[in-house]
C-alpha cells in the first residue's frame, strides 16, 4: 500500500476508535431504589454501568442521593463508589439490613459464594453458603430464576439455587485423593459424563433451580422440597410469611432455550411452609410467570399467555386473591389495538416493586408501538392510563416505585438513558411533576424521527390486512448539503421490537456520518399480537419487505442517499441482512450481520430453540417434532442462502463462537458460499461471546470493524 493510502486508512481507524471511546465512557444507570428517611428527606441508591476498554469489561458503581422530600431536589449526592463481587444486594423492608450476595475465588482459584447482612455498624454476618452443601451455584439476578427476598419479620432470606446433584467419580479411580469415608458412600460411579440438560442459550448450567431459605440467626439454609422435573424461580413470601410463591417451568420431557422465551410451558405455585404442599394457583394450560404480590399481602398479579408459538408475544395481567383463592384477568392480551392508550402487555416480567401504596394499581412499562411507556393500571377498576413524562417521542420505564414515589430511565437515540422522580398522584387526572436525578447529555448532533408505514395493497396480510409497522430514522447532522448513507437495520427476534431508546452502535454510526434507519417491521412487540402472528409462516418475505419498502420511502423524501444502502442486522436481523442482500442485489453497497440465521434446513437439530424453527416457518411444534423433506423444503424456500447465486455486496459476517441459538455454522456456511462464488467477504470470530456479542472487548472491535467495512464499500 502507498504511503499516503497507509496514512488516510489510519486516520480513518483513529476517527472510528475516538468515537467509540467517547460512547464507550458514557455510564447509564442499571436499576435504583427509593425510600423515604423521614418526613423531610428521601434516600436514593443507584446503580450505574460503564464500559472500561483499558480493563476489558464493565464497571458497576452506586451513586447515593439524599432528595427534599417536599420537592425533590437533590440536596446531597454521593462520589462514584466501584462495585466489585457483588451479585446481588438487597435491603431489608424496614431499611435496617442489607443482604449481599458476593462471589470470590478462593486461593486454589474455587469459587465461592457468600450472603453477607450488614447493618449500619458494618458486616454482621457471613455464610458460606454453597459449604453446607445443601445445593448448587447460587443464581443470579439476570437468571431468569434469580431471586434475593427478606422475609417480612426480618429473619429470612430467599434465594434460588441449583439443585444439588450426586458426586460422581469414575469406575476405576477416585475423584481426587483426598475423599474420606463418609463422603465415599454419597458418591455414585461413572456418571461423570453423563449429560445435564440445561436452559440453553445465557442460562448454561441452569439446570434445576430450587428455592432454599437461610435463616439468619443461626445460618441453617432448608432447601424447599420441589419436584425434580420444576425448575423453579421468582420466588416471593406470600402472605406473613406462611408461603412462599414461585414459577415453576416443566423441565420434561426435555429444556428448551428459555432466554427471550416467554412462551414456555410454567405456572403460579404456593408452596405451604408447615405442610409442605405445593399449589398451582394460576391456569396450567397457560404459561404463567412473574407473580408480585400487593403490600397490603392480600393479593398477587402475575403474567401469563398462550404455551408455545412466538418466542415472545403479548402478554394478560392476572390477579389472584389470597382471600376467595380466586384469579381475574385485569389486562387481557390486546389482539388489535382499539385506542390510543394502550396496545398490550410484553415485558418478560414485573419490576420487583411495582405496586401503588394502597395496593389498587400497577405501574409498569411496555412497548406502545415503537416507544416503551409507563403504565398505571386500577386491579379494582381494570382500567388503564398511560403516565407521562420524559422527552417527546422518547421512552420512559419504571425502575422503581415505594410509598408512590417513583423513579423512571428516560432515553431517545440522542439522549442517554438517565434518571427521574416524581409522586404517583391520586387524581388521575393530574400530571406527574418530574424531576431530575441526573442531568442527561443531549447529543444535539443526532437527531430522530418516527414513521408509520402502510403495506401496499399486494403486501398487505391475508388476515390481518389492517396491520401498519413503524421506523425510527435516526440522522447525523450535517454541515452540507450532501445526503447522509443509510443503514437498513432491522431487529432480531423477530419478536422484539425498536423503542426509541439510545444505542450505543447507533448513536456510534450516526457520528461516523451514517443515517440508521431502525425498522419494526409487522412481527414487532408493541403493535398487537395480531402483528406477532402476521409473520408466523411469512418470515423471509413478509419481514423482508417492510424493510425494503421502508428504505424506499426514506429515500423518496430525500432525506438519505439512495445510492449508499448498507445492511445491518443480528441474529433474525442478519437473517433480514442476508435475504435482503439476495433479493436485492443492486440495491445495497455492503453488509455485516452478527450470527444471522442463513439456513433453517439445518438448523433444528443445533440450535437451543428448535421451536423457533417450526413455529416461524408456519408449522405447529411439539417437543416429538421430526424433520421430514416437507417441512425442510417449506424452510429451503424460507431461507436466505436461496438467494446467495444473486448477491453482490460485500458481506462482514461476525460470530460469537459460544452462541447456542444461532450455530456459527449458519454463518460459516453462507460465508463459504459467497467465497466460492467470489464474493468479497470476511469472517470474524469472537472468543468466550455468544449470541449477543457484548463482551466489552468484542463490541468495541465490532464497531470498529463494521464502519470500516461500509467506509471501505462506500
Ligand atoms: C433460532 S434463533 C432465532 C433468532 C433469535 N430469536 C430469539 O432468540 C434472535 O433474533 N435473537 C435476537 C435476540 C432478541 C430476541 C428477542 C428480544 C431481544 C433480543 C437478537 O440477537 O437480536
Amino acid at each position: 500500500m502507498p504511503l499516503l493510502a497507509v496514512y488516510t486508512e489510519l486516520k480513518k481507524v483513529e476517527e472510528i476508535v475516538g468515537v467509540y471511546r467517547d460512547l464507550a465512557s458514557i455510564s447509564l444507570p442499571t436499576s435504583a431504589q427509593v425510600r423515604s428517611v423521614d418526613d423531610q428527606f428521601l434516600a436514593v441508591t443507584t446503580q450505574w454501568s460503564q464500559r472500561d476498554l483499558e480493563k476489558s469489561e464493565k464497571t458497576n458503581f452506586t451513586v447515593n442521593y439524599i432528595l427534599n422530600a417536599q420537592d425533590y431536589s437533590v440536596l446531597i449526592k454521593t462520589p462514584s463508589q466501584e462495585v466489585k463481587n457483588e451479585i446481588w444486594k438487597k435491603e431489608s423492608p424496614s431499611g435496617k439490613y442489607h443482604a449481599v450476595v458476593t462471589s470470590w475465588k478462593n486461593k486454589k482459584g474455587e469459587e465461592k459464594q457468600f450472603i453477607e447482612i450488614w447493618n449500619s455498624q458494618g458486616k454482621i454476618k457471613n455464610y458460606d453458603v454453597c459449604s453446607q452443601e445443601k445445593h448448587g451455584k447460587v443464581n443470579n439476578k439476570d437468571d431468569t430464576f434469580g431471586c434475593l427476598q427478606w422475609s417480612n419479620n426480618e429473619e429470612k432470606l430467599l434465594y434460588t439455587s441449583e439443585r444439588k446433584l450426586p458426586k460422581t467419580k469414575s469406575f476405576f479411580g477416585t475423584t481426587n485423593g483426598n475423599d474420606d469415608k463418609k463422603e465415599e458412600k454419597d458418591i455414585v460411579l461413572g456418571k461423570e459424563h453423563y449429560t445435564v440438560e440445561d436452559w440453553g442459550e445465557q442460562l448454561v448450567k441452569k439446570s434445576c433451580s430450587v428455592i432454599c431459605i437461610l435463616d439468619i440467626k443461626s445460618g441453617t439454609i432448608e432447601v424447599l422440597d420441589t419436584p425434580a422435573d420444576l425448575s423453579c424461580g421468582q420466588a416471593c413470601w406470600g402472605p406473613e410469611d406462611n408461603t412462599v410463591v414461585f414459577t415453576g417451568w416443566n423441565n420434561d420431557p426435555f429444556r428448551l432455550g428459555l432466554k427471550y422465551c416467554t412462551q414456555r410451558q410454567s405456572a403460579v405455585y404456593t408452596y405451604d411452609l408447615k405442610t409442605q404442599k405445593i399449589t398451582s394457583i394460576s391456569d396450567k394450560t397457560q404459561s404463567s410467570r412473574s407473580p408480585n404480590i400487593s403490600p397490603d399481602q392480600s393479593k398477587l398479579v402475575y403474567f401469563d399467555q398462550p404455551i408455545g408459538g412466538a418466542h415472545k408475544q403479548c402478554s394478560r395481567l392476572k390477579m389472584y386473591d389470597f382471600k376467595t383463592q380466586t384469579n381475574q384477568v385485569i389486562l387481557d392480551i390486546v389482539h388489535r389495538p382499539k385506542d390510543e392508550v394502550c396496545n398490550g402487555i410484553y415485558e418478560d416480567v414485573l419490576m420487583s416493586r411495582c405496586w401503588s401504596h394502597d395496593s389498587k394499581q400497577i405501574i409498569l412499562s411496555t412497548s406502545y408501538r415503537s416507544r416503551t411507556v409507563l403504565y398505571c393500571i386500577n386491579v379494582e377498576t381494570k382500567t388503564v392510563r398511560q403516565l407521562n413524562g420524559g422527552i417527546k417521542d422518547g421512552s420512559s420505564s419504571i425502575v422503581d416505585i415505594y410509598k408512590d414515589i417513583i423513579i423512571i430511565s428516560c432515553t431517545s437515540p440522542n439522549t442517554p438513558q438517565h434518571l427521574m422522580v416524581g409522586k404517583l398522584l391520586s387524581n388521575p387526572g393530574e400530571e406527574i411533576k418530574w424531576h431530575y436525578l441526573n442531568q442527561p447529555e443531549i447529543d444535539n448532533n443526532i437527531s430522530f424521527h418516527l414513521s408509520s408505514h402502510q403495506p401496499t395493497t399486494d403486501r398487505k396480510h391475508s388476515k390481518y390486512g389492517y396491520l401498519d409497522y413503524e421506523t425510527i430514522l435516526v440522522l447525523p447532522k450535517t454541515t452540507d448539503d450532501k445526503k447522509p448513507p443509510l443503514i437498513l437495520f432491522p431487529h432480531g427476534g423477530p419478536h422484539t421490537t425498536f423503542d426509541t431508546l439510545y444505542m450505543m452502535y447507533v448513536a456510534g454510526f450516526c457520528k461516523c456520518g451514517f443515517a440508521v434507519l431502525m425498522v419494526n417491521y409487522r412481527g414487532s412487540l408493541g403493535f398487537g399480537q395480531d402483528s406477532v402472528e402476521s409473520i408466523l409462516g411469512n418470515i423471509g418475505d413478509q419481514d423482508v419487505k417492510d424493510c425494503k419498502a421502508a428504505a424506499d420511502e426514506i429515500i423518496s423524501k430525500g432525506l438519505v442517499d439512495g445510492q449508499k444502502v448498507f445492511m445491518f442486522g443480528g441474529s433474525h436481523g442478519g437473517f433480514l441482512t442476508t435475504h435482503l442482500i439476495g433479493q436485492y442485489p443492486d440495491f445495497f453497497q455492503a453488509g455485516c450481520c452478527r450470527n444471522p440465521v442463513t439456513n433453517l434446513t439445518v438448523m433444528t437439530g443445533v440450535t437451543d430453540i428448535p421451536d423457533w424453527v417450526y413455529v416461524e416457518s408456519g408449522f405447529d411444534y411439539n417437543h416429538s417434532c421430526l424433520l421430514n423433506p416437507s417441512y425442510s423444503e417449506e424452510m429451503w424456500k424460507r431461507s436466505p442462502i436461496r438467494y446467495v447465486d444473486q448477491v453482490k455486496a460485500p458481506l462482514l459476517l461476525m460470530i460469537g463462537k459460544d452462541d447456542l441459538r444461532v450455530p456459527p455454522s449458519q454463518a460459516k456456511e453462507y460465508y463459504r458460499a459467497l467465497k466460492t462464488r467470489n464474493i468479497k467477504t470476511r469472517l470474524i470470530e469472537y472468543e468466550d461471546n455468544c449470541h449477543p456479542i457484548v463482551k466489552v472487548d468484542s463490541e468495541a472491535d465490532a464497531f470498529v470493524n463494521i464502519m470500516l467495512w461500509y467506509k471501505e464499500h462506500s
